[in-house]
């Protein structure tokens, strides 16, 4: 049953679905070995011309040798004949920071090490460094959630998303197919591929040909570039459509997190409206939420079917809606912040800008919910009141500056 009204608290009843047995035998089967993406600039020596970001190089890192092969495959090592070996990318990121703690089922992002998680520094461009780790390990699951994110700032550096959305995806899925046994993947799409749709609530069979940003765009192309891998080469691929996703080591790109930062400074804030003053809102999505998303998408992946880069027959190809289905308007983004932080914001109603933003998202979860048992638990106000109390303790002793 979706929910189109703004506000909406869940009741006490709502469970995920999972068994507890299934999950003490997924705590203790995963290996998150840890591809770090490298989201910043590459370092200037590096870049080949600046201004033709396809021909920038990679950047060096460390990474091989008889130590860090080592290292590699004792964290690899699955602690149940049946378990599963997960490479996830993109783990010093927000998400794949939570799904890596997850799936080691502790700790969180800066404990990553402690946490035995293994973390190899590299870019998913980088190709021998993805050929060794498979040499290394033969993972049964790729956790893809490396990126270059956010809408507004491709049109600043298009060139990022092209890089790591476009080319970094397919040279993953380049050295899956030809690995053997392929892994089963599961990556990260994304709501904005739903563009200008004005069907609400958004279902994955609407249409996904309006996107409204070059962000969007890259994402939607990796959705067809998914399908093109699983048509070819049997890979199984899930892709993940977040929704706004939130919470404590988020990305401070975001307006939750800005707006956080500048309410507590006293400094004006710019919240969108659409035309004829109409309501910008989002279906905002808890961190906690989503990680029990993609844990069921890799809990439910089957196999891929090819090997040595030929198909043997047709493999599993999906696309999930992974949000909270209660949009909420930014406007009330901002009150919950105040009432959380005491302190009142300095508003500035803008218009919506012309440069990627869409008015409205709102997700029909119910496919998700049928195959993944997804079923977030989270409204709005709780998980702002818990990533406000990570923020305020994150950069409570001056520490740690707030850019
Ligand atoms: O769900 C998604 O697909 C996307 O969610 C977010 O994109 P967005 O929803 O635009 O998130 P924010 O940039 O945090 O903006 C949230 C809301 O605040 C509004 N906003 C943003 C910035 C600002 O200064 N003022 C303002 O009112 C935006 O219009 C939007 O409605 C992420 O940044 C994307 O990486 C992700 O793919």
């Amino acid at each position: 049953m979706e929910k189109s009204s703004y506000f909406f608290t869940r009741g006490g009843g709502a469970r995920w679905h999972y068994s507890l047995a299934k999950l003490t035998v997924w705590s203790f089967a995963f290996l998150a070995l840890i591809l770090i993406f490298f989201l910043r600039s590459p370092a200037p020596s590096t870049i080949t011309s600046a201004a033709d970001p396809s021909r920038r190089s990679l950047r060096n890192y460390n990474w091989g040798g008889s130590a860090w092969e080592k290292r590699v495959r004792a964290s690899a090592r699955a602690r149940s004949s049946n378990g599963l070996t997960v490479l996830v990318t993109g783990a010093a990121g927000f998400v794949g920071t939570h799904v890596s703690s997850a799936l080691k089922r502790r700790g969180d992002g800066a404990l990553l090490e402690r946490t035995g998680v293994f973390i190899v520094e590299g870019d998913i461009n980088d190709e021998a460094l993805l050929r060794k780790l498979f040499e290394v390990v033969p993972f049964t699951h790729v956790m893809h959630l490396a990126a270059q994110a956010g809408v507004r700032y491709a049109m600043e550096n298009p060139g990022s998303y092209v890089h790591s959305n476009i080319a970094g995806f397919v040279n993953l899925l380049e050295v899956c197919k030809s690995v053997n046994p392929q892994p089963a993947i599961v990556w990260a799409s994304s709501s904005s591929v739903y563009g200008l749709n004005t069907k609400v609530p958004f279902s994955e069979k609407d249409r996904t040909d309006q996107p409204a940003s070059l962000y969007a765009a890259t994402k939607k192309a990796g959705e067809e570039i998914a399908h093109t891998y699983n048509h070819i080469y049997g890979l199984s691929l899930t892709g993940l459509r977040f929704f706004t996703v939130y919470g404590p080591w988020g990305r401070p790109d975001m307006a939750y997190f800005f707006f956080t930062k500048d309410i507590l400074k006293g400094k004006q804030i710019a919240i969108f409206e659409a035309a004829n003053h109409g309501t910008v809102a989002r279906d905002f999505t808890y961190i906690d939420d989503i990680v029990k998303g993609c844990l069921g998408a890799l809990d439910t992946a089957e196999k891929s079917t090819g090997s040595g880069g030929k198909k043997r027959g047709p493999a599993q190809l999906r696309v999930f809606n992974l949000g909270n289905t209660s949009p909420v308007p930014v406007s009330e983004l901002v009150s919950i912040l105040e009432r959380l932080l005491k302190v009142k914001a300095k508003r500035n109603i803008m218009k919506l800008p012309r440069n990627g933003d869409v008015q409205y998202t709102h997700a029909n979860i119910s496919y998700a919910q049928r195959e993944l048992g997804y079923k977030p638990t989270t409204d709005l106000q709780s998980g702002l009141k818990k990533f406000v109390r990570w923020y305020l303790n994150y950069y409570s002793d001056g520490k740690k500056a707030v850019e």
